[in-house]
Parts: structure tokens; C-alpha cells; sequence
């Protein structure tokens, strides 16, 4: 047996293609995921050079941020439709696969990675986009790039890459009743802000981790980025594999067995070390609710907005406040919200719409509140409907609609009006993020639904059949 190794340095170490002293590694890519935003530069470039993608067979596009959610037909922004015209030119042009806005494999980026099994451990997976850490609950290496590293990937499959340090954010004990995914990885970035990360590739471990769900992974996963992480992962086990098991870009049968085992065999090492650790007791945490703008501003539901005399960042958090439009030490319990979202590349998919249905079934949203699910993508909301969730959710008053990014960010009709306040289950709550001067919540699927029916937040946990 040699040294105990982390995932990150046995992943590392298998995809490295080219060292030199006093630069970076050059880092072989499996998989590269495109979308509509980050990608029409990057094409152009490779035109202007008269280069080819290198492997379009290890890329695969969708359409995800700018697509309309109500009519498909319908792209009411100039710069929406051509960033879509483009991707569909260059997929053609360059020979990538593309599930454009009408394709049954369509859906936000993170969402169908794993979906189609194109996500799978090991795998060292970028996208032109920050959130390519939710792939890493799989035990993928996965993080985010820019558009001239979209093309360098395109052209060659590497990327330059600084090895990262290895933090373990270790979480002991598990979760109480009705405190989920969000809630813990909102607690993570509220206990040690939204820096701390920097530098690193954080791996998730322990038994709050373990107990959780392939989607409660990616949940956590997805906001790495959040905590200015690398990227962020959680080694392979048997939940992994059951997961991908059947899914369209996994192999199958004798093959699937021999890929599985080197799978489990990737997860770090008893006795391996880190470069740094930290770590948050799971059975402490409580909903969280965002009250600022950025998502370490958070607190537990029976909480208060801060005092600002008593805060270490007294300028931050006058600012927040203001832009947020709330008082010091106000009731987090006593804010009324006008908007809901359900949706976005942290909290999409099936399961995170059955728990926010189980929540909303049988009851009404308040008068007022305009509350729309988006589904994270096309089969998802197949999925969804064959459950009928759809009409658990229309019946309640909610707007059922066609997957995407949607109110996540302002880059389609889906927007918050100035001075709006959404209760939402995204993963960014900047200044202007669902739209100019809109204020975001950020919450967990079961707390927006909550906050709908209620037309304020409430503890989700004292709904009837939460804890059942
Ligand atoms: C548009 C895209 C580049 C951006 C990202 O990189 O994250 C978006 O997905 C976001 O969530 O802000
Ligand atoms: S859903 Fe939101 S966070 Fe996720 S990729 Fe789309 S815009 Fe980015």
C-alpha cells in the first residue's frame, strides 16, 4: 500500500498530461459541457485559427439561461436569440451534440450532466460556468472556466490548471428533521463565510454527508463555488453507483461492474490528509433563510437580522440591509415576501419538487405572491408531471413551466421587479441578481413552498406532515 491519498490527488494524478517547474499542470478534460452564454467567443476563436474542437465526442451542449420558460417560440431578448442561433451554428458546424430548447435531453447544464450519466466519478469535467462544482458530487473533478478557457478546452481537451490545496469541510453527526441539503451548505458558508474555500478544492465528508441523497450532493456541491472554492466534492459510494446505473452515457453490463469498482476505488483513503479542515455539527443546524447579498449573510428561521453595531463588517451589513430593504434585528419570521421560485441548478430536480409539493398539497398560495416552478429540465418535468405534481402545484397557484435557468438570474422573462423580494431556491442572492434593485431569499425548496402558502417565512418544520 502506498500513501493514503485524497480523491483530489488520485484524480489529479491520473489526468495530469504535462508538468513543468513554476507553471501550472496541464490537465487532460473527459468532459466538457457548453451553453449558450459562455461559448459563442470561444468558437469564434477557434474559426479565426482554423482549428477543429478536438474531441466533440467528450462535449455536449444545451441551452439553459436565456431560454423562455412560458412559450418556446417566443425569445423576446435580441441577445438571448442570438447566443442561441450561435450555439446551434457552431454544434452543426463543429459536430457537437446539442439538446437545443426543444430536445428531450434539454435542461440547466448541471442539471443533465448527471442525468444523462455524461457526470460520472473521476472524471475531471468543466463548463463555462461556476457551478460545474455540482458535478462533483459524483466524485468528478469538476469546476468552472472562462470563455478563453472554453476555447483552449475545445481546441485541445487541457486546461492549465494550479493544483489546488485540499480542504476537508467535514460535517458530523446528521441532519434533524426537515433540514435539508440547503440548509446545511447555507449553514457551511453563514459559519465560515464566503471566502474561505479560496484556493481549494473542499471535499465534503461525513455521516451527514454519507446520509444524504445523489441530489442532496449536488445541492451541497453546487455552492462550493459560493464559499470561493475550486471546486467541491464527495468521494464515490455505493449511492453513486445505484444512481448511475442505466443512465444513458454510462456503460453497461460486465463493463459497468469493472467501471463501479474502480469508482469506489477512487474515494480518499483512510489516514489521508489535508491541507486544511474544518468542520460544523449537522444535528446544530436549522432552516436557513438569506437575509443579505451574498449567501454567508444567512441565519437560522427563528433568527433575526443582524445589529450592525454588533457586526465585524458593519459597512457590509448596513448596505445588505438597505439594498434589502429590512431593519436591523428584525424577525426573519416577520418578512413578507411577493415572489417564489422553485428552480435553478441547486435545487431542480425531481426530489427537491416533490418536497416542496408535499408542503404546498392541498393548500393555497397567498393572495398576492406570483410563485412559478421551474423544473431543471425537460425530463425532470416529465417526471414531475407523471407524478402529478404539476397539478399539485397549479391547483395551489403556482405557474408550472418549461425547464431553464429562468429566475435564477435576470437573463430571460423571468425577472423580479425592482424592490420585489423573492423567496428563492437558487444559489445567488447579489445586488440585482433576478433582476435590477430585486431582493432574494435564498431557501430550501420545502421553505419557498412554506413561505408561498404562508406569504412570510415560517419554519417549515411546523407544517403538518413535515415530520412524518
Ligand atoms: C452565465 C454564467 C456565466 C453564470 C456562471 O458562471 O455562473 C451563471 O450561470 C450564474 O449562475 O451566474
Ligand atoms: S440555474 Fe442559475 S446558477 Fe445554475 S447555471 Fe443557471 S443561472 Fe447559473
Amino acid at each position: 500500500m502506498g500513501k493514503p491519498e485524497t480523491i483530489i490527488d488520485k484524480i489529479w494524478k491520473k489526468h495530469v498530461v504535462h508538468q513543468e517547474e513554476g507553471k501550472p499542470d496541464l490537465l487532460y478534460i473527459d468532459q466538457h459541457l457548453v451553453h449558450e452564454v459562455t461559448s459563442p467567443q470561444a468558437f469564434e476563436g477557434l474559426r479565426m485559427n482554423n482549428r477543429k474542437v478536438r474531441r466533440p465526442d467528450l462535449t455536449f451542449a444545451t441551452m439553459d439561461h436565456n431560454v423562455p420558460t412560458i412559450n418556446r417560440q417566443v425569445v423576446k431578448d435580441e441577445i438571448s436569440k442570438k447566443q442561441m442561433e450561435t450555439l446551434k451554428q457552431n454544434c452543426a458546424d463543429f459536430g457537437i451534440k446539442l439538446a437545443d430548447m426543444f430536445h428531450p435531453d434539454q435542461g440547466i447544464v448541471h442539471v443533465i450532466g448527471p442525468q444523462l450519466g455524461l457526470t460520472q466519478p473521476g472524471k475531471t469535467i468543466v463548463c463555462g460556468d461556476s457551478h460545474t462544482s455540482t458535478h462533483g458530487a459524483f466524485g468528478a473533478l469538476a469546476f468552472g472556466i472562462g470563455t478563453s478557457e472554453v476555447e483552449h478546452v475545445l481546441a485541445t481537451q487541457t486546461i492549465w490548471q494550479e493544483r489546488p490545496k485540499s480542504l476537508n469541510v467535514k460535517v458530523i453527526g446528521d441532519l434533524g428533521p426537515g433540514v435539508t441539503a440547503k440548509d446545511l451548505i447555507l449553514a457551511i458558508i453563514g459559519k465560515f463565510g464566503v471566502r474561505f474555500g479560496t484556493g481549494y478544492v473542499m471535499e465534503y465528508t461525513g455521516e451527514a454527508i454519507r446520509n444524504l441523497s445523489m441530489e442532496g450532493r449536488m445541492t451541497v456541491c453546487n455552492m462550493s463555488i459560493e464559499a470561493g472554492a475550486r471546486a467541491g466534492l464527495i468521494s464515490p459510494d455505493q449511492k453513486t453507483i445505484d444512481y448511475l446505473e442505466g443512465r444513458e452515457y454510462v456503460p453497461n453490463g460486465e463493463a459497468f461492474y469493472k467501471a463501479a469498482e474502480e469508482w469506489l476505488a477512487l474515494a480518499t483513503d483512510e489516514g489521508a490528509t489535508y491541507d486544511h479542515t474544518v468542520t460544523i455539527q449537522a444535528d446544530e443546524i436549522e432552516p436557513q433563510v438569506t437575509w443579505g447579498t451574498n449567501p454567508g449573510m444567512c441565519v437560522p428561521i427563528g433568527g433575526n437580522t443582524p445589529v450592525v453595531a454588533d457586526s465585524d463588517h458593519k459597512e457590509d451589513v448596513k448596505r445588505a440591509l438597505e439594498y434589502m430593504g429590512l431593519e436591523e434585528n428584525q424577525p426573519i419570521t416577520s418578512i413578507e415576501i411577493d415572489h417564489v421560485f422553485i428552480g435553478s441548478c441547486t435545487n431542480s430536480r425531481l426530489s427537491d419538487l416533490e418536497k416542496a409539493a408535499a408542503i404546498v398539497k392541498g393548500r393555497k398560495v397567498k393572495d398576492h405572491i406570483k410563485a412559478i416552478v421551474v423544473p431543471g429540465s425537460f425530463s425532470v418535468k416529465l417526471q414531475a408531471e407523471a407524478a402529478g405534481l404539476d397539478k399539485v402545484f397549479t391547483e395551489a397557484g403556482f405557474e408550472w413551466r418549461e425547464s431553464g435557468c429562468s429566475m435564477c438570474l435576470g437573463m430571460n422573462d423571468d425577472i423580479v421587479p425592482a424592490g420585489g423580494r423573492c423567496a428563492s431556491t437558487s444559489n445567488r442572492n447579489f445586488e440585482g441578481r433576478q433582476g435590477n434593485g430585486a431582493r432574494t431569499h435564498l431557501v430550501s425548496p420545502e421553505m419557498a413552498a412554506a413561505a408561498a402558502i404562508e406569504g412570510r417565512f415560517v419554519d417549515v418544520r411546523n407544517f403538518a406532515g413535515v415530520l412524518s
